[in-house]
């Protein structure tokens, strides 16, 4: 089966299909020279992607300005040139069938494909769904989503799918190698460890909030990873230099194998993005969940408020975050074991543990069906 993967700007958008190529290329459907990936040169897709020796091609292409609707000009320009570009790609490779997990990216190749009458499909994981995906709703053969209120605003119910993100089924895989926290950072692996990161770009409140607690959590009988973004790595370290860091705390720019690391975890605080909930719910990772105000529709909050509703997370909206009430959050966690538990337990519930199948069943029909 020769497929075209696209999804760009986040991780959030790249990280499920990668862990797609993976699955795929363990039940031996694809090899490499059967995929390819369409992203954007700026996007987070031009590192990640080929450093996975994922073979990797780019559309020239921007996001709307919801504030200056006149510079919109420039942007529909550039959105029918990628669309020519796309029919290019699309001609020369010739995929058996087209997915898009989101971003405008995935909006221009997705769209020239199903003109095309190539079997078509986007995977949503967000409770609110992505303008690139609701513009395409219209034209794909196939819908899959990971949020029952991301269904509901899909008219074309028939398209339908639920299967999970892809991520879950990847961070429950054994495959990915066990990150040696130990050898990777001195850390004790036998000592509880909080995790914190703010999303695949980082966020600068958790940062602020993890420094302004820093002499609290200094003196913690847990450890902490703190990776920060690499975007703000610079800074915090110049900050820190005349700081003698406690040997409990280590921070880090960026976590390249999420999937090895995230099962050694004693407590999670993040950000909702979808993503990551997927993948801390398939693990049921007790979780601290600080959303992102600074999202379409608020929707990390919707993300937050159904894992806390289920009692699968703690949830602080980041008006109301203070050293105290962060500090006290990790406390509660990681010193009383009963409640963890009953967070993992519920966490749990809400993990699909076999997406990235479920989501390989409807390309096989749908490519079956074209054929
Ligand atoms: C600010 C913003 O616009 N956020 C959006 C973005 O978030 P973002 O790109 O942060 O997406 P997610 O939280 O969904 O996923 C982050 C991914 O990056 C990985 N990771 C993160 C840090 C790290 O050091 N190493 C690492 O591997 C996580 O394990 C996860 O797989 O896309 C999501 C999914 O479309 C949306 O729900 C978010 O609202």
């Amino acid at each position: 089966m020769k497929i075209i993967f696209s999804g760009g700007g986040t991780g959030g958008h790249i990280y499920p299909i990668m862990a797609l190529i993976e699955r795929l290329k363990e039940r031996n459907i694809v090899t490499n020279e059967d995929i390819l990936f369409v992203g954007t040169e700026k996007g987070l897709e031009s590192k990640i992607v080929p450093a996975a020796g994922v073979p990797f091609k780019t559309l020239k292409i921007q996001g709307f300005d919801r504030r200056h609707l006149l510079k919109n000009f420039e942007t529909i320009k550039l959105f029918l040139d990628a669309n020519k570009q796309a029919k290019r790609i699309l001609k020369s490779f010739k995929p058996d069938i087209v997915l898009g997990t989101g971003g405008y990216v995935s909006g221009a190749i997705v769209y020239t494909a199903a003109k095309m009458h190539i079997p078509t499909m986007i995977h949503e994981s967000n409770s609110v769904v992505g303008l690139a995906n609701k513009f395409l709703a219209h034209y794909v053969d196939k819908i899959c989503y990971t949020f029952d209120d991301a269904a509901k605003q899909f008219p074309e119910k028939k398209k339908l799918v639920k299967t999970g993100n892809p991520r879950s089924q990847q961070v429950l895989g054994l495959n990915e190698s066990k990150v040696d926290i130990k050898q990777k950072w001195g850390l004790n692996p036998n000592v509880p460890t909080v995790l914190i990161f703010g999303g695949s770009r980082g966020a600068l409140a958790i940062n602020q909030i993890v420094k302004k607690s820093l002499p609290e959590l200094e003196q913690k009988p847990y450890q902490i990873i703190w990776a920060t973004g690499q975007l703000y790595y610079g800074n915090i370290k110049k900050e820190l230099a005349d700081h003698k860091l406690s040997e409990n705390i280590k921070i880090v720019p960026y976590i390249d194998n999420m999937p090895g690391l995230l099962p050694q975890m004693t407590c999670v605080v993040a950000r909702s993005g979808a993503t990551s909930l997927a993948e801390f719910t398939a693990l049921g990772v007790p979780v601290i969940l600080i959303p992102s105000p600074n999202v379409t529709h608020n929707h990390q909050m919707k993300n937050a408020l159904d894992l806390e509703k289920a009692g699968a997370a703690l949830v602080i909206s980041e008006n109301d975050l203070n050293p105290n009430n962060f500090v006290s959050s990790i406390d509660h966690i990681l010193l009383d074991q009963n409640y963890a538990k009953k967070m993992s337990q519920a966490s749990k519930q809400l993990g699909v543990p076999d997406a990235s199948d479920q989501v390989i069943k409807v390309m096989e029909e749908l490519v079956k069906k074209n054929n």
